[in-house]
């Protein structure tokens, strides 16, 4: 059976205007198929649950951006018997950018009912305390961070998505934030011994795919299936240096700052002496000043 999750306001609301040009190919070839639309946060995790819960073999695809492919992984309570494949209908679709999915409908299911390759992808997890909350292609703390909490709570997205313009918010938060730029102190420890202190961070990302942010490649050899995390920190620069950092990191060539550092590893821990934002994917993971990032020890089925 084919189960899929549509968030029809993903892509400044191009999500159902997608899944219905799906529909309509899998009724012409008479599939038997189920589908859920999100109405708020927290649906997709909530279906995802009671799909998987059943424990039988299934494909379930998500139609949405990075947040509604997050929130499916989060709900998913059997990576034995599930296969997971997205359809693209997001505004950054940074999963899709780093596993190449097609974008066009009728490619994306021609994949899903006839899959290449079944890959065996990396799962992030990203703990703090009690809570923890899984991740495909990244999270991060700091700056990156802040602006995608303000870019969840922004009046400004929700009306400038109503015109396909919702990515001028996140322009806008990024350099309202970047004003607002102090630098933090930070530790960071790998399981492996190595321990590094910063007088002063911007922002870490750890990466399982290399793409965050609509396009940045934080992590240009970040791998989504090979059991690594990649790390990016970026100490504190001057702002106007930063103001040249962050474009670069479009092309990778960012690495070769000064100020910029990458490493690889399968667990890391981070501590701060404030709390700083978090996120996962795109989505809150609140503000936190300790949390640990590794990979699960199971990996998920993913139709590429
Ligand atoms: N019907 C809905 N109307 C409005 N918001 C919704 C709806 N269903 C889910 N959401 C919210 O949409 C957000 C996820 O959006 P999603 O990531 O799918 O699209 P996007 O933001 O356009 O894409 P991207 O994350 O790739 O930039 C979640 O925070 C979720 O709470």
């Amino acid at each position: 059976m084919y189960y899929f999750i549509v968030n029809p306001s993903a892509g400044s609301g191009s999500g159902m205007k997608k899944w219905k040009m799906i529909a309509a190919l899998l009724k012409k070839q008479n599939l038997p198929y189920k589908v859920y639309f999100t109405r708020k946060s927290g649906d997709a995790v909530r279906f995802a649950q009671a799909i998987t819960s059943r424990h039988e073999p299934l494909i379930l695809a998500a139609l949405g951006g990075d947040g509604t492919a997050n929130e499916i992984l989060n709900g998913i309570c059997d990576f034995e018997n599930t296969i997971f494949s997205y359809i693209p209908t997001g505004s950054s679709n940074d999963l899709a950018r780093a596993l190449n999915l097609p974008d066009a409908p009728e490619e994306s299911l021609a994949l899903l009912l006839n899959p290449e390759h079944i890959h065996a992808l990396d799962v992030g997890c990203i703990q703090s305390g009690e809570d923890s909350r899984r991740f495909f292609v990244s999270s991060g703390v700091g700056f990156d961070a802040s602006v995608c909490h303000e870019a969840l709570s922004s009046r400004l997205k929700k009306l400038l998505n109503r015109f396909h313009l919702g990515k001028l918010t996140y322009l806008g938060i990024a350099l309202k934030q970047i004003m607002l730029l102090k630098g933090t102190p930070a530790k960071l420890a790998f399981d492996d011994g190595r321990a590094f202190s910063f007088p002063r961070i911007f922002f870490c990302a750890f990466m399982n795919t290399k793409y965050e942010g609509g396009g940045f490649q934080m992590c240009p050899d970040a791998l989504p299936d090979d059991g690594f995390l990649d790390v990016c920190l970026v100490e504190k620069v001057p702002k106007l240096k930063f103001l040249r950092v962050l474009p670069s990191a479009f092309s990778g060539r960012h690495t070769s700052i000064e100020e910029v550092h990458i490493y690889r590893c399968r667990e890391a821990h981070i501590k701060t002496p404030r709390p700083l934002a978090v996120h996962a994917d795109g989505e809150s993971f609140h503000f936190r000043n300790t949390i640990t990032v590794s990979l699960l020890d199971s990996k998920l089925k993913f139709i590429s």
